[in-house]
């Protein structure tokens, strides 16, 4: 009776420091998700999901945009799970620097990578470059519509044309290839279309109206095809939303006017590396994932503030929108100058 009133606090001390373990796990567990880089169905897909090397091995995978940032990259990794590969965009000799160092990092042969020209604004050329790859692998598995442009200029400075121009390329363009390839695979039954969408396809960002506005038609058009073909089970149409990510989008983005480059790109390196964008991209493709966010924090977390508390989003946007345009306008770089200080140019 003795050694039972002894016993009782011991087992009632052990069990509450048990509980508190496990309490302490599971809040670990909730932060390392709210502070993770993607949302929750893609973590849980990249932990515990099946893994792209499985899944995606042997598959054809179509990427338009194959020659420079996020598209390069999923190039790179797509070879190396031994994926076969169809290569686009507009500058050939820098597809065949791809197809080469996709060749030089994996087991790949020649005939597994097709170098394909692209210009997704020659709409009347797409049937005709969907025939060529049906001809050389004889089906389509994955396309991914990456190739985009982005903008860097205030909506009062730019002119029209440079909003017919992004909504041609990131919008009409990306329909024009994705309607070319989907009668093929709704034939079959089988195949998936994944979109680069941005964040800003379901928020908004100063100095990017018209990138932002073609991402959110891009967002419109796929989230409602996605039930369209809600009778084909096995065709996959998902978007990917990403925050910012290394790569060339700055130096390649459209300003006020057509023909006027960006001046200065800035330090990309606070932004999400490219190989674990990419990395994510693969893991919610490989389990079939409808929607991706990927993004570093604080940004991810400023989109789920955007998504649950408008309210409080558009108090931060205010403060952090004027922030990026007054950045702009002294000629900084829009995106670091928010938590750092560049340098002057
Ligand atoms: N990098 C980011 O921060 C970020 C964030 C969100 C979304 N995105 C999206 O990711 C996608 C890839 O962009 P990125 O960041 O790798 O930029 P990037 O500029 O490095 O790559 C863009 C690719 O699109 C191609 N392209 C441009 N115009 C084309 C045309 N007319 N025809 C065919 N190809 C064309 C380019 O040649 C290049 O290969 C884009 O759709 C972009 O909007 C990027």
């Amino acid at each position: 009776m003795c050694l039972l009133h002894e016993l009782l606090p011991m087992d009632m001390t052990v069990g509450c420091i048990l509980l508190i373990v496990a309490a302490v796990c599971a809040v670990v567990q909730v932060l390392r998700f709210i502070f993770a880089d993607a949302d929750f169905t893609l973590l849980w897909a990249a932990s515990f999901g099946l893994k792209p090397e499985s899944t995606l091995r042997g598959r054809v995978v179509w990427i338009t945009g194959a020659s420079s940032g996020i598209g390069e990259e999923l190039a790179y990794q797509l070879a190396q799970i031994g994926a076969q590969l169809v290569l686009s965009a507009r500058r050939e000799n820098e597809l065949e620097r791809v197809k080469r160092e996709c060749l030089g990092r994996s087991r790949l042969h020649e005939e597994d990578i097709l170098v394909l020209p692209l210009d997704l604004l020659d709409r009347k050329s797409h049937e005709a470059k969907t025939a060529a790859v049906f001809q050389h692998f004889g089906k389509i598995d994955v396309l991914i519509n990456n190739g985009g442009r982005s903008q860097r200029s205030l909506c009062l400075e730019t002119d029209v044309e440079v909003y017919e121009a992004l909504m041609e390329l990131n919008f009409l363009g990306t329909v024009s290839i994705t309607k070319t390839v989907l009668p093929y695979m709704v034939k079959r039954g089988t195949g998936t279309v994944t979109s680069v969408s941005s964040v800003v396809g379901i928020a908004g960002a100063p100095l990017a109206t018209g990138y932002s506005a073609s991402k959110h038609a891009l967002q419109g058009f796929f989230n409602s095809l996605r039930v369209e073909l809600a009778e084909y089970p096995g065709i996959t149409i998902s978007t990917i939303l990403p925050g910012p990510v290394q790569s060339q989008i700055v130096q390649n983005a459209f300003t006020e006017s057509l023909h006027k480059s960006v001046w200065q790109a800035g330090d990309q390196q606070h932004k999400m590396a490219t190989s674990r964008c990419v990395r994510l991209i693969l893991c919610g493709l490989a389990n079939r994932v409808k929607e991706m966010w990927i993004g570093q924090q604080p940004f991810l977390l400023f989109f789920y503030v955007w998504q649950y508390t408008p309210t409080l989003a558009w108090f931060m946007t205010g403060i952090l929108g004027k922030k990026r345009i007054q950045n702009f306008k002294a000629g900084l770089d829009a995106d670091s100058a928010y938590f750092t200080k560049p340098k002057a140019p």
